[in-house]
């Protein structure tokens, strides 16, 4: 397979005459956890909904293995899956049968989708809750189960909008755990957030967006050592981003080394 996952080619998106994303090249390769990291209101939310089929570019190309998403969406979307910031899932199917929809979609054989699904409720400690009802999670679980569903086709390419807002520190190490397991078995994630030491613990390379433009891409080694030079305005927006008080148990349990249960 080509070693190129995910390509942005002079992707833009405007709203009337507000530039949301203003003509983006970025190139991810296979196997990459790549972090998309902005402020509030930077492009992010824009840029992936391009990346996954869901908005119309106004300009450029979004290509998922070199299948452009939006002029072949039914063969770039068998590759890819998503995981939105606010997952809109069925409230009256339990978490089980929702896994089973989204297996069925993606036509993935019942024997292969039992071992599948069962491994990833239990990564997730969800397995108890399987069998109730989707209305009955908290937003948390909600979010697990998403991602859960997102991950039970085996996706080329993952998608995750802000994944470890509602998250608690445990599943998000859980999480951070199980991406970097299946990036080096050769899946290519996009995760976007607006906290620094998120895409820092999580992420092999960042893109920090803001105002819609790439400012500044690289590994977190190469984009810290470029702020302390010369850019102040790059320390500016790691200022910024940095995580609040309420973020430091979920920092400290992804940035250590545990086990995933
Ligand atoms: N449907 C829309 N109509 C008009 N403007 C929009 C629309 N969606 C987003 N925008 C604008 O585009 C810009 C980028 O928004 P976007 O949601 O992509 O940012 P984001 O980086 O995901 O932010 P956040 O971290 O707050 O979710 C913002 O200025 C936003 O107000």
């Amino acid at each position: 397979m080509n070693s190129t996952s995910i390509k942005l080619h002079n992707l833009a998106k405007s709203y009337r005459k507000h530039v949301a994303v203003n003509n983006l090249n970025v190139e991810v390769e296979r196997g990459e956890l790549f972090g998309f990291l902005g402020p509030n209101g930077a492009g992010k939310t824009t840029t992936i909904k391009m990346l996954t089929g869901l908005l119309e570019p106004t300009n450029g190309e979004a290509l998922i293995y070199g299948i452009d998403i939006w002029k072949h969406p039914i063969e770039a979307k068998k590759k890819i899956a998503y995981v939105p910031d606010q997952p809109n899932l069925y409230p009256k199917l339990t978490g089980w049968d929702y896994l089973e929809f989204i297996a069925s979609v993606f036509r993935v054989p019942n024997e292969k989708f039992q071992t599948k699904a069962k491994e990833l409720l239990d990564i997730f400690n969800l397995t108890e809750q399987a069998h109730d009802l989707i209305e009955s999670y908290s937003h948390g679980m909600k979010q697990k189960i998403a991602i859960c569903g997102a991950l039970v086709h085996e996706p080329d390419v993952l998608f995750l909008d802000e994944p470890t807002v509602g998250l608690d520190p445990k599943s998000a190490r859980n999480l951070k755990n199980l991406l970097r397991n299946l990036c080096d078995n050769g899946m290519t994630a996009f995760v976007s957030t607006h906290i620094l030491e998120i895409a820092e613990q999580m992420c092999d390379r960042v893109g920090i967006i803001l105002d819609g433009n790439i400012i500044a891409l690289g590994s977190m080694e190469e984009l810290k050592s470029q702020s302390q030079k010369a850019d102040q305005s790059l320390e500016d927006i790691f200022l910024e981003l940095t995580g609040g008080e309420e973020q430091k148990a979920l920092i400290s349990e992804i940035s250590s080394n545990g086990d995933t249960k």
